[in-house]
């Protein structure tokens, strides 16, 4: 932190930073796996870093949370056993149990810093942990899938970016094990990484996931804070049937106006519909 400003470089998005200014620094950590800082900014709330990156800010979390949720939860006819790799912030979980249909939900995260944290500076994300169907357990999320076997509708991977903690969750081992856990007509979703910065990468996950999977897809969001301004997702499915860019289900416009700030049917269909570059980079052989 320079001059009361916070910037983000990294060699994963070389010659460009997004910079945020900082009113107070709330927690500096080295945990087992990873830094860990949580800073009160100007104009984004309290913001949650790891090892320089910036996971989630209160001002714009719901975007990136209620997408990588919802294009997957209301892509499956009637989730009942969810998990979660990843996401140790809360914050998808949060959006897991808005489906009323949810009987269980687990989250794995490795980092047992990640949901303590977020529960003492990020409360309205940590809000997920609450509720009587969550289950969280600290571990590897590949070990933790080893012994899995046709067990979650959906499985949510809410990872931070490859090079770190989360470096088994793009793998190729790790998509056979989530197939291998997935119910028959299990759908799951992933953190994709960002059209701007990272086609290689994500044409590289799914062309390995379309030789696992029947129906494989890449949708998007726009979130400010994170690089590039973008966030993707792969969206996966068992099911040869699924047609990812038509909601299965849908809330009801209610439940729209009064769960939601991000997601709804319409943006569900939009998320899909990609640029021509990365149409080309990411659909053409
Ligand atoms: N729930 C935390 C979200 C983690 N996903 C982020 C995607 C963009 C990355 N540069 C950092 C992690």
């Amino acid at each position: 932190i320079q001059d009361g400003w916070f910037m983000e470089k990294s060699t994963m998005w070389p010659g460009q930073a997004m910079a945020l200014q900082v009113e107070e620094i709330l927690h500096v950590e080295k945990s087992k796996f990873q830094d860990v800082l949580v800073f009160q900014s100007s104009n984004y709330g309290n913001v949650l870093v790891l090892d320089g990156v910036i996971q989630a800010t209160e001002r714009d979390e719901f975007s990136y949370q209620e997408m990588i949720t919802h294009l997957a939860m209301n892509s499956h006819p009637n989730p009942k056993k969810v998990l979660v790799i990843g996401g140790g912030d809360g914050g998808v979980l949060r959006e897991v149990i808005k489906h009323e249909c949810v009987e269980e939900a687990v989250l794995v995260d490795i980092d047992e810093a990640v949901p303590r944290v977020s529960k003492k500076y990020l409360p309205n994300m940590a809000i997920g942990f609450e509720h009587p169907n969550v289950k969280v357990h600290i571990g590897d999320g590949v070990e933790f899938l080893k012994d899995k076997m046709n067990q979650y509708d959906v499985i949510i991977t809410d990872s931070s970016d490859p090079d770190g903690p989360a470096e088994g969750l793009f793998g190729a081992e790790f998509f056979e094990l989530l197939k291998n856990a997935l119910t028959e007509n299990g759908v799951f979703s992933t953190q994709g990484e960002c059209m701007w910065l990272h086609l290689p990468l994500i044409k590289k996950v799914l062309t390995f996931c379309k030789g696992l999977y029947p129906t494989v897809a890449y949708a998007y969001t726009s979130i400010p804070t994170y690089p590039s301004g973008q966030i993707g997702h792969v969206l996966c499915s068992k099911n040869g049937e699924t047609n990812f860019r038509e909601p299965l289900r849908k809330f009801t416009p209610e439940q729209e106006n009064s769960l939601l700030r991000y997601y709804n049917a319409d943006i569900h269909k939009a998320a899909f519909v990609l640029p021509q570059f990365a149409k080309k980079a990411l659909y053409e052989q």
